[in-house]
């Protein structure tokens, strides 16, 4: 099966969270989802986000750590995610290659719709926040 490793970023300014919408033709689409990308060969998880978050949502990370790593099988696709915290970032995010984004409180978190390996991080942070 193919498998991905992809590294997303929890964007995070006070008690809100930045998220990006997945066009429904992508893998996982029609669902929100911290932003990011597939790690490219060679590169490490860390500048895989700062280049996919650069990319995706126009901003430079300052610094973030590494909230949580999972592993999910799609069936049709085996993906492991670096879900990392970013609360120091340069510039503001948008949806840099026309995605819808927005800036959600953190309780509305538990509302939204995500892949399925979201669940976990998304009831960590409201565990951790709320
Ligand atoms: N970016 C991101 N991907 C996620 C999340 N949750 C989740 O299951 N995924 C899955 C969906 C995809 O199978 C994979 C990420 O692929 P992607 O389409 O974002 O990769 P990419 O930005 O490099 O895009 P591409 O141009 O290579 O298609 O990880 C999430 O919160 N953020
Ligand atoms: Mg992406």
């Amino acid at each position: 099966m193919k498998q991905v490793e992809v590294s997303a970023g929890i964007i995070k300014r006070g008690d809100r969270i930045f998220l990006a919408f997945r066009d429904e033709a992508q893998h996982q689409g029609g669902l929100w989802e911290f932003p990011g990308g597939k790690c490219e060969a060679a590169e490490s998880s860390y500048d895989a986000l700062c280049r996919e978050l650069l990319e995706e949502c126009g901003i430079t990370v300052g610094s973030a750590e590494l909230f949580k790593e999972v592993r999910h099988d799609y069936g049709d696709k085996l993906v492991v995610l670096y879900f990392y915290l970013v609360d120091d970032f340069k510039g503001e995010p948008t949806g840099a290659e026309n995605q819808q984004v927005s800036w959600f409180d953190l309780k509305m978190l538990a509302e939204l719709d995500f892949p399925a390996a979201n669940q976990v991080i998304v009831d960590e942070l409201i565990e951790a926040y709320c």
